[in-house]
């Protein structure tokens, strides 16, 4: 993985990190950001590792992240820098508020090499609650933000452009942790970050969970008449869909990045036919008007996020645990494997909270023998999808029954990763303790504060 640091802040916020993917939106102000390439030889997928070890990879992060803080310093001027051997061949066009810009293309300047490490570079992350580095995705006043506010109050939140942006991030020693959704109330799972547990070694550390409370914004003076199209997060569409329809808005929906950028987006432009789902404090960040409040199908709507470390923590056995696994199916269980495999958790009285199905990445289809199958047909044989499956139970690694559970899923498993072994957000869902809320609220009781 490599870090390059391209000319482009975000508008009126902080520097914000970002994979070269150019997205068809209108340039709007010169910003500074991070971009993160990949770099398939130290990818990890399934049980590849970034480097031979460890500590290849410990070191490979710093010296990576010796760069990044290197080369932020001087993001004025700074580099656009393919590595060595990477060979995906992204576009070097400086990003705008994360979209290419020919313009600002001209402003390329030679590579910088990465500067030893010394010994503030190998300084311990500061303690957890005060200044804790928790990279997110979107941009101030996304529900991300808000979520690493509540995980880890006071921390300081760094924006990234993408999913993959905010684990790099981690990975890259650029944040401390990362704070992502993976699932809500009515809109289900978020896949892409299933997906990317998956193919990144970072550890779940801790578990948050946001009440989500959407607003409908426009430009001030602009009426509802005059909307021809909603823009927002595809969450964020999809979690107030009913809603938008039963308002009688006549509007095209349009996927965005995330709320807030939808609301930044609208004001930055003047667009007087477009209003975004967003945050009340989306809304007083970028001078948005507030058109409708509440307007998510269900008063209850909540996301949960994830903490992400490099580290796993220890698990233990003095409050409740949740802990999150991956595993794909051993070749000769056939289609029976989902059963056994909750049935071991079953005998062990442990019950799941999230079950979650992904295409296996690697062999998506499974030619089956008839025979084998059970089939009386004519020979032949069956086809079906071949699943990467994701489960949540109510257990700490700590505990004996679920190390047997695991013991016992060991043997129906081709692959089985543990995610990690964390605490349950136990605090109670408040609609009024809303995300809308501004993304410093603060809690000595916080999700994060043992993580
Ligand atoms: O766009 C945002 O504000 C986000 O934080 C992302 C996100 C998501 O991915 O689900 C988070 C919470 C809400 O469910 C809607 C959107």
């Amino acid at each position: 993985m490599a870090a390059i640091l391209t000319p482009a802040t975000t508008g009126p916020h902080s520097t914000r990190l970002a994979l070269p993917i150019a997205k068809p939106k209108i340039p709007l102000q010169r910003t500074h950001l991070v971009r993160c390439v990949h770099r398939p030889e130290i990818s990890p997928f399934f049980h590849g590792a970034v480097g031979a070890n460890r500590a290849d990879w410990q070191s490979a992060c710093a010296i990576l992240s010796s760069k990044v803080a290197t080369t932020s310093q001087n993001h004025q001027q700074t580099p656009q820098h393919h590595e060595a051997g990477d060979d995906t061949n992204h576009s070097l066009v400086p990003v705008v508020n994360g979209h290419g810009s020919a313009a600002a293309a001209l402003d390329l300047v030679p590579v910088q090499l990465p500067q030893p490490l010394t010994i503030a570079d190998l300084s311990p992350a500061p303690k957890h609650g005060s200044q804790l580095r928790v990279a997110y995705q979107g941009v101030p006043g996304a529900y991300s933000e808000a979520a690493a506010a509540k995980a880890y109050p006071n921390c300081d939140a760094i924006p990234c452009d993408q999913f993959e942006a905010a684990f790099q991030a981690v990975e890259l020693w650029v944040a401390d942790r990362a704070v992502l959704p993976v699932e809500n109330s009515l809109g289900g799972s978020i896949h892409r970050n299933y997906d990317l547990l998956l193919r990144h070694r970072l550890h779940i550390v801790g578990e948050v969970q946001l009440p989500v409370h959407h607003c409908l914004l426009a430009l001030p003076g602009v009426r509802k008449e005059q909307l021809t199209r909603v823009i927002s997060h595809p969450q964020a569409l999809s979690q107030c869909e009913h809603t938008l329809t039963a308002m009688g808005l006549n509007v095209a929906r349009e996927a965005f990045d995330d709320t807030a950028g939808a609301a930044e987006y609208v004001a930055l432009n003047g667009l007087q036919d477009t209003a975004a789902i967003a945050s009340a404090r989306a809304a007083e960040l970028y001078g948005m008007q507030v058109l409708a409040d509440g307007i998510q199908d269900d008063s209850g709507n909540v996301t949960r996020f994830v903490m992400l470390a490099r580290e796993p923590i220890v698990p233990r056995v003095d409050r409740p645990f949740k802990t999150s696994i991956v595993f794909a199916a051993h070749d000769s269980e056939g289609t029976s494997v989902l059963f056994k495999v909750l049935s071991a958790f079953a005998f062990r009285d442990i019950g799941l909270t999230k079950i979650e199905s992904r295409p296996h990445r690697q062999r998506p289809i499974r030619l089956e023998d008839e025979a084998s199958s059970g089939g009386g047909g004519a020979a032949g044989t069956a086809k079906h999808f071949e699943y990467t499956f994701y489960v949540d139970f109510q257990a700490s690694l700590a505990e004996r029954r679920a190390q047997n559970a695991l013991a016992e899923v060991q043997e129906f498993t081709s692959f089985l990763r543990v995610l990690g072994s964390y605490p349950m957000d136990m605090t109670p869902w408040s609609i009024t303790s809303s995300s809308s809320n501004s993304s410093s609220s603060s809690s000595s009781s916080s999700p994060g504060s043992q993580q």
